[in-house]
C-alpha cells in the first residue's frame, strides 16, 4: 500500500442558498490519492465533484471533516505553511481562457507563479516548460488569443507545473476541447504525470478517459460516494446500480458523446441537493429501490474487492 499524499475524511460542505436553506454539495466523503497516482471522480453534473476538488486544494474550507496532505491536516497548518503548500497543489480547469490573462504574453504567464510565490530561483524555466508541453520556444512571445484551444490548455498545464507541484486537480481538463485534440492533451497529462511523478484528482464525465488514466475511481452521487475502488475492478464488476447505468452509457464508438448518460437520464431528473432522499441517495431513480432503500441509507462496505454503498450490491444488475 502506498501512503496517501492527499486524503479526505468525512469531508462535508454546506452552502447557504436562497431562503437560507442549506445545500449539501459534499456529504461525508472519504477518499485518498496516493503519491504519483491518479484518482478519477465521476458522476453527473452537480454531484459535488468540483467542490470536492476545491476542498482538497484548500480553496474552500470544509463545513465538517478534514483534508490532509502528507498526513497533516490543512487546518493544522500556519498561514506560512499553507502558503508554501500552495506550490504543491495546483489545478487545471476545463476552460483555460478563464485562467490565462489575455493581456499577458505566454512568457509572463509562465513566470507568474514563481513571481507570486517568490520562487524565481527554483521554478522551471519558460523554455523548459514549453518543451514539457510540446510547444516550441517561440510560443513564449504569443498572447492567449493567438493560440488554439489545445495550445491554450497546454499553456495552462505548463503554468500548473511551473513550481513542481505534487498534486494537480484536473477538473474536466479536455471536455471543452475539440475531440480531435482531446487525445493529445490527455496523452500529455498522462506523460507528465508519469515523468514528473504527479498525483492527479481527475474529474471527468468521460469514463473511457477515466479508464485510460486513473488507477482508482470514486463514483459520486448527490454529494456522496456511492462506489469506490481500483478502476479496473470497478469497471469490470460495477456493483452499484448507478455505476452500472453510468458504464452502460459509455459511448461505444470513439468520439461519440451523445450517448453520455442516456440510460441515466431516462431515469428522470437528478433530485436537488437541497432535498436529498433520506435513505439511499439514489433511491428515487434506482430500478431496484424498495422500502428499505428509501428508509435506510446504505453505508460503504467491501464487496468483491471494492467499496459500494448499496443494500443489494451483491446481486444488483440493472444495466443488462
Ligand atoms: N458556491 C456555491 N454556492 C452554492 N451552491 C454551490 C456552490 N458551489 C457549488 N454549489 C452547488 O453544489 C452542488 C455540487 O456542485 P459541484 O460544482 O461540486 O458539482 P459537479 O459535480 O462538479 O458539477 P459540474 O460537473 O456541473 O461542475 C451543486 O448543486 C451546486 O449548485
Amino acid at each position: 500500500m502506498t501512503a496517501a499524499l492527499v486524503s479526505a475524511h468525512g469531508l462535508t460542505k454546506h452552502y447557504r442558498v436562497a431562503g437560507r436553506r442549506r445545500l449539501t454539495a459534499v456529504n461525508d466523503v472519504d477518499l485518498e490519492v496516493a503519491a504519483g497516482t491518479v484518482r478519477a471522480v465521476v458522476g453527473e453534473s452537480g454531484c459535488g465533484k468540483s467542490t470536492t476538488g476545491r476542498l482538497l486544494l484548500g480553496l474552500e474550507t470544509p463545513s465538517a471533516g478534514e483534508v490532509r496532505f502528507d498526513g497533516r491536516g490543512l487546518a493544522e497548518r500556519s498561514p506560512a505553511e499553507l502558503r508554501a503548500l500552495r506550490r504543491e497543489l495546483q489545478v487545471v480547469f476545463q476552460d483555460p481562457y478563464d485562467v490565462l490573462n489575455p493581456r499577458m504574453r505566454v512568457d509572463t504567464i509562465l513566470r507568474e507563479p514563481a513571481r507570486v510565490h517568490g520562487q524565481e530561483g527554483s521554478a522551471r524555466s519558460v523554455p523548459d516548460l514549453l518543451d514539457l508541453v510540446n510547444l516550441s520556444s517561440d510560443f513564449a512571445e504569443r498572447y492567449p488569443h493567438e493560440l488554439s484551444g489545445g495550445q491554450r490548455q497546454r499553456i495552462a498545464i505548463a503554468r500548473a507545473i511551473a513550481l513542481n507541484p505534487r498534486f494537480v486537480v484536473c477538473d474536466e481538463p479536455v471536455s471543452a476541447l475539440d475531440v480531435s485534440v482531446q487525445a493529445q492533451v490527455v496523452n500529455l497529462l498522462r506523460r507528465l504525470q508519469d515523468d514528473l511523478g504527479l498525483a492527479y484528482l481527475f474529474i471527468s464525465h468521460d469514463l473511457a478517459l477515466v479508464r485510460y488514466l486513473a488507477q482508482d475511481t470514486t463514483v459520486m452521487y448527490l454529494g456522496r460516494v456511492v462506489e469506490e475502488g481500483p478502476t479496473e475492478q470497478l469497471f469490470a464488476d460495477p456493483r452499484h446500480p448507478y455505476t452500472q447505468l453510468l458504464l452502460a452509457a459509455v459511448p461505444r464508438v470513439r468520439g461519440e458523446r451523445s450517448a453520455t448518460s442516456r440510460e441515466v437520464r431516462r431515469l428522470g431528473e437528478l433530485p436537488s441537493p437541497l432535498d436529498a432522499p433520506p435513505g439511499c441517495v439514489f433511491a428515487t431513480r434506482c430500478p431496484l429501490a424498495d422500502d428499505r432503500c428509501r428508509a435506510t441509507r446504505p453505508e460503504l462496505r467491501d464487496v468483491n474487492g471494492h467499496r459500494v454503498a448499496c443494500h443489494y450490491a451483491e446481486t444488483a444488475d440493472v444495466a443488462a
